[in-house]
């Protein structure tokens, strides 16, 4: 991690997630931000409002956001970091134009963007790049003065991402009982994206074949289950699965379910399993519903003892990687050449967004990428 405490030329952070809704009234307005435009069948928009109304219509994302808001503050006290922590979203409240305008009349002009998306896609990256530009514009059409926003580098292979994921497997593997555990499987689990916009996914030499969307995935898997086999002796067999497809059934989104998966293995007589969500933040509807709900019902369904790991969530060693992030990306403005951590055989990220990086279906423009004016301005 870089021992530098430097925030300039930051002035302040930003937390960009996704919101939820926090009460039943809210499910139907949410999901119609969320879709706008995105052409998801009627049926399915109706069966993810009854996920969010079975837990009384409140998604768990805002409290985890709220919880991570609170690490992050800890975490930069405790390290004499003096920087204000601000939280925007895409689709709820507070709403990322509200905070920016906020910050900006606070007078902050130079702020760093952490989203909660570890792995590169349009959804998870390039969808908020736009969010950030449409706030500007609003900003700008109001007449207030622009801030320089920076998104920091996806940090899926940080170890402040990894290593706790890393603890939540081995937990899991001892919560299954030992007759089972030698022969279980590791099921690491992810959003399913439609063929394309994996395909597509990251920089342009890395198009073809799941794009950096499936290959990040595949290096933190890879990364987890070396770890594992250190700490236990055991190389557990794994596969990375999808979850959560959404989208016309006759549009190809990255298989195989996690439910299917589930009977795959079960059907080659393999005893016992443990789900790895990593590419999930933290415990949100898609973790809680698609994992702890409907595939936990599958798992029971078929007699086969499955166990859910924990993702990230608010863990401090999270927020203190969230420091290292701002503070790495601070020193190489600065002109610093810094350490940047990364485990795994991809290295580190890139920190800007090249041409041609997640595009989307219709061109629209993005901040904080080499195609955003923005992002090199004062
Ligand atoms: C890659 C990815 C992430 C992971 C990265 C990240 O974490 O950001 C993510 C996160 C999330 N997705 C979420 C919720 C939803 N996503 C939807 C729809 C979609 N997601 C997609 C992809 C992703 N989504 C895609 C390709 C679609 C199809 C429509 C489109 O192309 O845009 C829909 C519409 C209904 C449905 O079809 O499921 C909902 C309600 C929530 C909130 C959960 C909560 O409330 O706790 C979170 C964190
Ligand atoms: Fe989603």
């Amino acid at each position: 991690m870089s021992d530098h405490h430097d925030p300039a030329p930051y002035d302040a952070l930003l937390l960009l997630s996704f919101g939820g809704p926090e009460g039943p009234d809210d499910v139907v307005p949410f999901l119609e931000n969320v879709t706008r435009g995105r052409g998801i069948p009627t049926e399915r928009l109706k069966e993810v409002g009854q996920h969010y109304f079975l837990f009384g219509g409140v998604s768990p994302i805002n409290d985890q956001n709220r919880a991570l808001l609170d690490a992050l503050r800890k975490d930069f006290a405790r390290a004499g970091l003096d920087l204000p922590v601000h939280w925007g979203n895409r689709n709820w409240a507070p709403y990322l134009t509200d905070t920016l305008r906020e910050m900006v009349t606070d007078g902050r002009r130079h702020i760093a963007v952490l989203t909660t998306s570890a792995y590169a896609s349009y959804s998870g990256c390039r969808q908020y790049r736009e969010n950030l530009a449409d706030a500007l514009a609003t900003l700008e059409a109001e007449g207030l003065p622009l801030p320089r926003v920076d998104k920091l580098r996806h940090y899926f292979n940080h170890p402040g991402f990894v290593e706790p994921m890393i603890d939540g497997v081995l937990a899991s593997l001892a919560e299954l009982d030992e007759s089972v555990r030698a022969g279980a499987h590791l099921a690491f689990t992810t959003h399913s994206i439609p063929d394309s916009a994996a395909d597509s996914s990251g920089p342009v030499e890395d198009h073809g074949e799941g794009g950096a969307y499936v290959k990040e995935h595949l290096d933190v898997a890879r990364v987890i289950v070396e770890a594992v086999r250190e700490a236990t002796g055991i190389a557990y067999p794994w596969r990375l699965v999808y979850q959560s497809r959404s989208g016309a059934p006759h549009i190809p989104w990255l298989e195989p379910d996690i439910c299917d998966h589930l009977e795959e293995l079960h059907a080659a007589g393999v005893p016992a399993a443990v789900m790895v969500p990593i590419g999930f933040v933290s415990d949100h509807m898609e973790v809680l519903y698609d994992l702890d709900t409907e595939a936990m019902a599958k798992a029971k369904e078929l007699g086969l003892p499955v166990r859910r790991s924990a993702t990230v969530g608010d863990d401090p060693r999270f927020a203190a990687a969230i420091r290292d992030l701002l503070l790495e990306r601070a020193a190489h403005e600065r002109g610093t050449v810094v350490e940047r951590c990364a485990l795994g055989a991809l290295g580190p990220s890139h920190d800007l967004c090249p041409i041609g990086c997640c595009p989307a279906r219709t061109e629209r423009p993005a901040a904080a990428g080499a195609d955003s004016p923005l992002a090199t301005t004062d």
